[in-house]
């Protein structure tokens, strides 16, 4: 690769549309500095068309290009720009393989009950598709992700409405109370490396092998726990009859999409418990449906739609009767009927529970109006964080973002840390016995016993990420005179090992003067809020699940949203990975764009992540021209924000496309204003002339192509002129980019 390059990634949904806006202004303003600023695909369409070549014309094929940044991560010239890419959901993979079927692409179906081995083969290959398979393969590196000073600044000038909290609220979380992967974990440091296999030593004596080969280094801390499924549905029953009597709705929230193997199993337990009188009095047509609840409950909707008219209304009955019977079920979308329970994919615990916490601790229930909510989360792990925060909010009301301090988060990441990367190693078991995870010489390093039905999941955290962790938890500390906290709970089997390792580490660390605890996570997240509402600051040093949901918690509570995060990896092997924002791909904001015309997707988080990678570009070339487009970006960034030209929420107001110009007008007149190089400053005033003066021009034309719907050729796969087309509407800014 050319020594100046930056990786921005394709993806899908909003922030793919905001890069046909953003894309072509970032090319032309890097290119001047001789930076190459080059497209790859991680979209959900992409890695669909690139998994099946043979099957596809010359001209429709796409190569690996995941596994081309995989590879480049390694490297220290890795410089990528990530955007949130879609980790599907097998609901969401299929409607993205039936649109590439539509549009003539030779895709197999995804093949539910693989039989033959043909089918297996293309399951295996789906199975690098589906679910996180992006974040794992780049993240490199540990997370470092917290609000920029000026990001933070603004929110404390221009606070966003938080919900009023009431003392009396009866909105709670609810966790299991044993038989979880909390309650059943087991955990080691491996003494020397091998190769591990993992087995199920049934009860009958038969021995089957669920994965043959898993490659240990030594020093890494391994675990294995087990979701008992007797206790889960028991749960389950349960906290259904518990929300009826409260008069609450009920919700379940869990990460289906990341924890891909083991959460739509949970999920569909909940489905089939809430449903269980049509599940069990239906269960033969069900099941010759092929309906999978772990789908979630539209998948058994959209099959019972292909029964004989008399059939489908007998279920549809019962299904009324039950909706009768359970309490109210939090909502997705009131108007559409679309539950909590529909589509594992829809309510994602990182975003879902900040969204709640902001919304008064309610969530929306079938009559279009906010309810008190109980949000079960099955595993104990980390359900109790919640449960503090939504207790802090029922005794002193709502944080305030004007006055509240800041939790950034140094998180544990790299090289598939902890649960993100166990689903390799995570089974729905088949019949009783004995788990056991074998050393090469036989030495059994864990087991569990596991009833038919149990969830085992075992995973793996290695040494030298541990190792950088703690320095960039340090580094951090000592950068900002912050306390920073290890949330770890020495109950747990699996943070006693790692709670050894940071000990351990702290002590190779210059740490005199500084502030650093280790504390259980409910227990950090009391001493965090006491601070928070002091408005000081505390680092959140965590594993990398609690990474995922501190980061979308505290900045929902802070910043409105999490797509105003910095976002940097600092990838181990000196590269740069930087992520733009904290939050996901926007759906809903995608449906708004194509009804009206209005984007509301906010790119302060692209902003800033090329901002970062300028730097580090900067930095590790030592490049002045690149130093300088980064300081200039960085003015721009800060007047984009001050003079409010971040993308409102309703069509005749600035929307996506709108901050774009308005980022290239400040970005140019800093380039214009600065005196460190002179042919920059040269080429760049003329553009922030014509930008300037036609201000009013470029705006008419931004605005006046909202209002009506859009059509961008598709869903998962855009047709690339069309989308160019509607993202890219005014003539004005297209032609003084062009002419830079
Ligand atoms: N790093 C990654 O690649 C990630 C990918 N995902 C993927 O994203 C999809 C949706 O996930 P979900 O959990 O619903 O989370 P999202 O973050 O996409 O959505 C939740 C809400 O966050 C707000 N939001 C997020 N980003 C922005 C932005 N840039 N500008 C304005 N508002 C924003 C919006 O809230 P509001 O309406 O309240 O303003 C949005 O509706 C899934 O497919 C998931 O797999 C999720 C997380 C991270
Ligand atoms: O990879 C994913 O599925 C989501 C990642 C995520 O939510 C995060 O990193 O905050
Ligand atoms: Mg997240």
């Amino acid at each position: 690769m050319p020594d100046l390059e930056i990786v921005w990634t394709k993806v899908d949904e909003a922030p793919a549309l905001a890069t046909y806006s953003l894309l072509p202004i970032v090319q032309a303003f890097v290119g001047a500095a001789g930076v190459a600023m080059t497209l790859k695909d991680i979209s959900l369409a992409g890695r669909i068309i690139a998994t099946f070549p043979e099957r596809l014309t010359p001209a429709q094929r796409i190569g690996d290009e995941l596994a081309e940044l995989g590879t480049l991560a390694a490297k220290p010239e890795a410089n990528i720009i990530k955007l949130p890419n879609i980790s599907a959901s097998i609901p969401q993979l299929k409607a993205a393989i039936k649109e590439l079927q539509d549009k003539g692409y030779d895709i197999p179906d995804y093949p539910d009950n693989a039989t033959t081995d043909a089918e297996k083969e293309i399951k295996a290959r789906y199975a690098k598709v589906f679910g996180s398979v992006v974040n794992p393969v780049l993240r490199e590196g540990n997370s470092d992700r917290r609000a920029a000073a000026a990001v933070k600044q603004f929110a404390r000038k221009h606070p966003h409405k938080m919900g009023t909290w009431s003392a009396d609220s009866k909105s709670h979380v609810a966790h299991m109370t044993a038989g979880d992967f909390y309650g059943s974990e087991v955990s080691t440091t491996v003494a020397a490396a091998t190769n591990a296999r993992i087995e199920l030593a049934g009860a009958d004596g038969a021995v089957t092998v669920l994965k043959a080969k898993t490659p240990l280094q030594a020093g890494e801390i391994i675990d294995a726990a087990v979701m008992s499924r007797k206790a889960l549905r028991a749960f389950f029953a349960a906290q259904i009859d518990d929300a009826k009597t409260k008069g609450v709705l009920f919700s379940l929230h869990v990460k289906a999409t990341m924890m891909k193997i083991s959460d739509p199993i949970i999920f569909g337990h909940a489905v089939s418990v809430f449903f269980a009188d049509v599940v069990e009095k239906h269960a033969a047509t069900l099941k010759k449906l092929g309906v999978n609840l772990n789908n979630g409950f539209g998948d058994l909707l959209a099959k019972i739609e292909t029964l004989p008219e008399a059939e489908k209304a007998a279920i549809e009955a019962d299904i009324a009767a039950a909706y009768a019977k359970r309490p109210g079920l939090a909502m997705v979308n009131s108007d559409k009927g679309i539950t909590n329970l529909h589509v594992p994919s829809d309510v994602i615990v990182d975003a879902s529970m900040p969204a709640m916490v902001r919304d008064s601790g309610r969530m929306w229930g079938a009559d279009g109006k906010l309810h008190d909510t109980k949000a079960t989360i099955p595993d104990r792990c980390y359900a109790g964080i919640y449960q503090v925060v939504i207790e802090d909010c029922k005794a002193h009301g709502a944080f305030d973002p004007k006055t509240m301090g800041s939790v950034p988060n140094v998180g544990l990441m790299a090289q598939k840390a902890e649960e993100y990367g166990s689903h390799d190693k995570t089974f729905e078991i088949p019949r009783d016995g004995t788990v056991r995870v074998l050393a090469e010489d036989g030495t059994v390093l864990l087991e569990r016993p596991v009833e038919a039905g149990d969830i085992f999941r075992m995973c793996e955290v290695r040494d030298a990420p541990i190792q950088d962790w703690v320095k960039l938890a340090v580094r951090r500390a000592r950068l900002t005179g912050t306390p920073a906290v290890f949330w770890l709970d020495p109950q747990r089997a699996h943070d006693a090992q790692v709670i050894a390792k940071v000990e351990t580490y702290l002590k190779n660390e210059n740490t005199a003067g500084l502030d650093i605890r280790i504390l259980a996570p409910v227990e950090a997240m009391k001493f965090s809020l006491e601070r928070i509402r002091r408005g000081e600051d505390t680092i959140s040093v965590t594993g990398n699940v609690l990474r995922d949901y501190l980061t979308d918690l505290f900045p929902i509570m802070e910043l409105g949203t999490s797509a105003k995060m910095l976002s940097i990896v600092p990838l181990m092997a000196g590269g740069g990975l930087f992520e733009t924002g904290a939050g996901g791909s926007a759906p809903k904001h995608v449906q708004q764009f194509q009804e009206e015309g209005y984007l509301r997707w906010d790119s302060l988080g692209e902003f800033l992540a090329l901002g970062a990678s300028l730097e580090h570009l900067a930095q590790t070339y030592d490049n002045a021209k690149a130093q300088v487009l980064a300081e200039t970006l960085d003015t721009a960034i800060g007047k984009v924000l001050d003079f409010n030209r971040s993308p409102a929420r309703k069509v005749g107001q600035i929307d996506n496309r709108g901050s774009h110009f308005y980022l290239a007008l400040y970005w140019a007149e800093a380039l214009a204003a600065q005196t460190k190089d002179a042919a920059l400053q040269a080429r760049f005033k003329p553009l922030a002339e014509a930008l300037a003066k036609n201000e009013a021009k470029i705006n008419a034309e931004l605005i006046g192509a909202q209002g009506k719907p859009v059509d961008t050729g598709g869903y998962y796969l855009l047709d690339a002129a069309k989308t160019s087309a509607a993202m890219r509407p005014s003539a004005t800014l297209n032609a003084a980019i062009a002419a830079l």
